[in-house]
């Protein structure tokens, strides 16, 4: 079984190098285009697997094709790829927005997949998720567990749930950057080194996401919030200020913002 992707940028480098660390995936069984050559240049010699120079090409070569460019340019990609495909290839899509709807315009005779990972990938801890068309086969589904595992956790899920998981899951790596990088900031006030400030305010965030996972059904969050707050202490002051200036109705809000965006690009 071969895997093409088109558009070779941040997503697709990092589900190319879970494939090729992975046992699974050989890299000659991997083959990539993109916009400009030398993402595929790059990719070709750190892991080995094929460059294309043409749509043609990488469709010829594959029998399932991951989507992996911004949204705005699937139609086009979409189009290209029509006159081309063939009606066993499966599409996985990776792209935010765009519903199953959306594809079947372009690839009527084709089963295409959603899958939502998150940037964590990177580093093999990605959460994603994954919503199919009632016509897609239980070893289609099982490929796409298989091959998003090599890059973290993947569960299915239905596609009206599929935009709130983007938000909740896949943007939200960047609101824990930014607060890791706020925490470590305020450390910089105080005196520690930026890279310290930084290793200690990721690993705590590390630890505290450890800690809620480990006592969902068991502890509210907030009976752990307790269980760091003194009486008198000194977490306290800084858990009431975070209330005082409405931390969870910001993180509330920037989700909505992020919904909002979402269902503008159906
Ligand atoms: N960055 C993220 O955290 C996540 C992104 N996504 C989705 O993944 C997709 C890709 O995102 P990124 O990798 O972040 O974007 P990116 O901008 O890093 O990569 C897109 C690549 O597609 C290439 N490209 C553009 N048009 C092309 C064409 N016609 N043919 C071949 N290649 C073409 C570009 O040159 C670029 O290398 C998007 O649809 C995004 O919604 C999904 C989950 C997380
Ligand atoms: O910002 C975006 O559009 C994508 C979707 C999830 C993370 N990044």
């Amino acid at each position: 079984m071969n895997y093409g992707f088109i558009g070779l940028g941040n997503m697709a480098s990092a589900i190319i190098k879970g494939m090729c660390q992975s046992s699974v995936f050989p890299p000659d069984t991997i083959f990539g285009l993109n916009r400009s050559s030398d993402k595929t240049v790059k990719l070709a010699s750190t892991y080995g697997i094929s460059a294309c120079d043409t749509t043609e090409q990488l469709v010829a070569a594959s029998d399932v094709i991951i989507l992996a460019v911004k949204p705005n340019m699937l139609e086009s990609v979409l189009q290209t790829m029509a006159p081309l495909i063939r009606e066993q290839q499966l599409i996985i899509s990776i792209a935010a927005g765009k519903p199953l709807s959306f594809y079947a315009q372009f690839l009527p005779n084709n089963t295409v997949i959603r899958v939502m990972p998150n940037i964590n990938a990177m580093v093999g801890a990605s959460t994603s998720c994954f919503s199919a068309p009632a016509r897609a086969t239980d070893a289609q589904k099982q490929l796409v567990r298989t091959l998003f595992s090599t890059v973290g956790s993947i569960v299915e899920l239905p596609e009206e749930q599929f935009a709130i998981f983007t938000a909740t899951g896949c943007s939200s790596p960047a609101f824990t950057y930014m607060y890791i990088d706020a925490l470590a900031r305020a450390g910089v006030r105080d005196g520690l080194p930026k890279k310290v400030a930084l290793e200690i305010a990721a690993s705590s965030v590390l630890g505290s996401a450890k800690m809620v996972l480990e006592s969902i059904g068991e502890q509210h969050p907030y009976d752990l919030v307790d269980q760091v707050c003194s009486p008198g202490g000194t977490t306290i002051e800084g858990v009431m200020t975070l209330q005082d200036q409405h931390f969870e109705h910001t993180i509330h809000e920037a989700i909505r913002a992020v919904m909002k965006k979402d269902a503008a690009l159906k």
